[in-house]
């Protein structure tokens, strides 16, 4: 007994000295970064500029250390915090993560994140890690980001809809800070509600500035961040903004091009992962690759290959990471590898900025990327696969060289990279605007083409999402968002039109039916169809479909994995249930990652709209009425039969094939709705259920009487 008292002593004492010595090599770890030599340069230039921008090397330390040199020089007094935002939800959790164990603290208390559905912030949180999408939503509640003393916008060349959008936000904001400041110095408690008017909105903006009367609000600090982002362009944008340089890299990085044009880029990056793995010396692989399913045919090529190396060089694991991966799946890419083994990371953009992946020394970039496009003529958004911009590339093999000298391995000549474009084409120029339209309203912006964008999205776009907005219903006649629906949608975190067909669904008695719909449609391929058992998957698929479609078909798998968890939810633990409903997704054929993913989502949709009290019910088996209310939430997405056999897409007149793997397929039906639009050699449409064409006209009245 004495000695296991004394061993575990010992080993308590290890556990200290592990730390002590963990938080030495951090703290000195921190001193080394190339920012860490100019941390009172750059918070005399937070003072002076109301707007900075920030350009360093990858790696320098801007996303870890800058937040934490304005906590240190107060910019948190008053229980004000700072906000840093990212495009990716994956930055925000390991960020923090990362920055609350520099400060010693635990994630959620000093240092904490926030991302959709998941809030680990507390009233302590000083410095807050988010995505961008997330600072928007805040707005919602708090027009004058009140509690924030400086906001740093992160990656800021990434371009995404949210970061611009929020720029645009941000500018405002500033500007009305600064003037409520001079205001509540001049005329303390005066009503300063011309500023409310002034931004057009409605109660909520007078509600938030009553609590401000009589306090002062500090100006808004902005901080604009990135290792490769056009600072002209963002300082023109903010008049005349200062840019500051952070001079130096922490490691090296050696670049390295294929001598020839590389005709399969995913066959090269196989080739080249194994190549690493057999003549280069120890280090983790990152590999981008552009999605899920690109992802997952390699990684059973690679494990095939695995198997057939000699029993010494096997140790090599393959991990997948893409953005409909669960939140904790995602995590496991960061979690230190066992000695002795190499990980491979097979990632798509979701990886390319802000994370550090522990381990990581070289980087494979085939140079691809898929990305939204949309073509506001047709109002059909596709994803595509481009060509990556020279900035996505810095990015990508900035990746490597953050724990020492690193290598990166471009699948294309070096004459190419010359040819790339500098950045990437804004999101906001190539998407679908309603969402931002959506959310520009519900922040008081009623007129969207005067709203102060960074680059101006085509005229047309915002028109024809517009039109979508107003033909959903989400806009009344004066421009604003309709009462309740519009409000509702606002609220809802999904694409209008999903937002929608949820309010629908839960006035047709069938918002469970719905829920479950629309949680299968925000992940990709649910079925799995392996080439090598093609035929017994396909027979697996049949044992779901429904005679109706795919939405039906989609149900009908969620109800039998949650039946099958139901029956054994008894039996066995929590663990054990995940791997018999893994080993359930096999037999069926059923991508089980995916399954996961969309249970994940249906249950934090649920729980927003129990929150906003829409009724919940069933329609049990009443199939029609169900099938009616996907008419009445998709009707803008209708395709009919031509004569030969091809559809007939209503709104834009295009004409679109059923995708193959689609259980209609082959029954050809007259009249469908679908829910995606796929570009490859052939136009198809996907998730589609068929409906009568009589429907139309009663459920969607004002667009079918219009358009006949
Ligand atoms: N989770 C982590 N685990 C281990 N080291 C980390 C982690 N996060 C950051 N680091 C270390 O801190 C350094 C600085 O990271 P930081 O993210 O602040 O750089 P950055 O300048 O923002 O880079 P980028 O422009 O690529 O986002 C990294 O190069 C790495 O050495």
């Amino acid at each position: 007994m004495e000695r296991q008292g004394l061993n575990a002593k010992v080993s308590t004492n290890d556990c200290k000295g592990e730390n002590i010595s963990r938080k030495r090599k951090i703290a000195e770890h921190r001193k080394s970064l190339p920012v860490a030599s100019v941390e009172n340069l750059l918070i005399q230039e937070v003072h002076r500029n109301n707007t900075l921008i920030i350009v360093g090397e990858t790696g320098s330390g801007k996303t870890t250390q800058i937040p934490q040199f304005l906590f240190n020089a107060g910019f948190c007094r008053d229980g004000k915090a700072i906000g840093v935002t990212q495009p990716r939800r994956v930055a925000a959790v390991t960020v923090a993560k990362r920055v609350a164990e520099e400060c010693g603290v635990e994630v959620g208390q000093k240092v904490g994140y926030s991302i959709r559905f998941e809030d680990v912030t507390s009233s302590s949180t000083r410095i807050k890690y988010m995505t961008d999408g997330l600072l928007l939503r805040e707005a919602l509640l708090d027009p004058y980001l009140s509690r924030y003393s400086v906001i740093i916008v992160d990656e800021a060349h990434e371009r995404t809809v949210n970061t611009d959008v929020l720029l645009g936000f941000l500018k405002k904001v500033q500007k009305t800070r600064s003037r409520s400041l001079n205001d509540s110095f001049n005329t303390r408690n005066t009503n300063i509600s011309g500023l409310v008017l002034e931004n057009g909105n409605n109660g909520k903006y007078v509600s938030s500035l009553r609590q401000h009367r009589g306090r002062k609000l500090p100006p808004l600090k902005l901080i604009i961040m990135s290792a490769s982002l056009d600072a002209r362009l963002f300082s023109e944008y903010f008049g005349g903004a200062r840019a500051f340089r952070v001079q130096g890299r922490q490691y090296p990085v050696a670049i390295f091009y294929t001598r020839k044009h590389v005709s399969d880029y995913s066959e090269g990056t196989l080739i080249t992962i194994f190549q690493i793995h057999l003549e280069e010396s120890p280090g983790d692989i990152l590999a981008f690759l552009t999605g899920q399913e690109e992802i997952e045919s390699i990684e059973n090529l690679a494990k095939d290959k695995i198997q057939k190396l000699p029993e010494s060089k096997r140790n090599l694991v393959i991990i997948p990471i893409y953005s409909a991966l669960p939140s904790e799946q995602q995590l496991r890419v960061f979690a230190p590898t066992p000695p002795g083994v190499r990980k491979v990371i097979l990632a798509t953009n979701i990886a390319e900025t802000s994370v550090t992946i522990p381990g990581i020394k070289y980087v494979i970039d085939p140079g691809f990327v898929k990305a939204r496009t949309y073509d506001p003529n047709k109002g059909m958004e596709s994803l595509i696969v481009f060509p990556t911009s020279k900035a996505q590339a810095l990015q990508r093999s900035g990746r490597a060289g953050r724990e020492g000298p690193g290598k990166c391995f471009r699948q294309y000549p070096e004459d190419m990279f010359y040819k790339l474009e500098d950045s990437t084409k804004p999101e906001i120029k190539r998407c679908n605007l309603s969402n931002v339209i959506l959310q520009l309203k519900a922040l008081g912006v009623d007129n969207v083409t005067e709203f102060d964008f960074l680059e101006e999205p085509p005229r047309q776009a915002i028109f024809k999402s517009l039109e979508q907005l107003i033909l959903l219903g989400a806009i009344a006649n004066d421009g604003k968002l309709s009462d309740p629906v519009g409000h509702q949608m606002a609220r809802i975190p999904l694409d209008p039109i999903y937002s929608k067909a949820l309010i629908v669904a839960s006035q047709s008695n069938c918002l469970e039916e719905m829920l479950i719909t629309v949680s299968m449609l925000s992940v990709e391929s649910i079925f799995y169809h392996p080439r090598e058992k093609l035929e017994e998957a396909r027979a697996k698929m049949k044992s779901f479909s429904s005679p109706e479609g795919d939405h039906l078909t989609l149900i009908n798998v969620y109800q039998s994995a949650e039946e099958f968890l139901n029956k054994k939810k008894l039996e066995l633990s929590k663990e054990k249930l995940e791997k018999s409903l893994r080993k359930w997704c096999k037999e069926n054929f059923i991508n089980s990652r995916s399954l996961r993913h969309a249970r994940d989502i249906h249950s934090q949709i649920r729980r927003h709209v129990e929150q906003m009290g829409l009724p919940l019910h069933s329609c049990g088996d009443d199939m029609l009425q169900f099938c009616r209310c996907l008419a009445a939430s998709f009707f803008l997405n209708v395709a009919t039969k031509q004569p030969d056999g091809t559809y007939r897409d209503c709104a834009s007149g295009e004409m679109v094939q059923i995708h193959p793997s689609s259980v209609l397929f082959r029954k050809k039906p007259d009249c469908v709705i679908f829910n995606e639009f796929v570009q490859t050699n052939h136009k198809y449409i996907r998730n589609i259920t068929r409906i009568d064409r009589l429907w139309l006209s009663e459920l969607a009245p004002n667009y079918y009487a219009l358009k006949s």
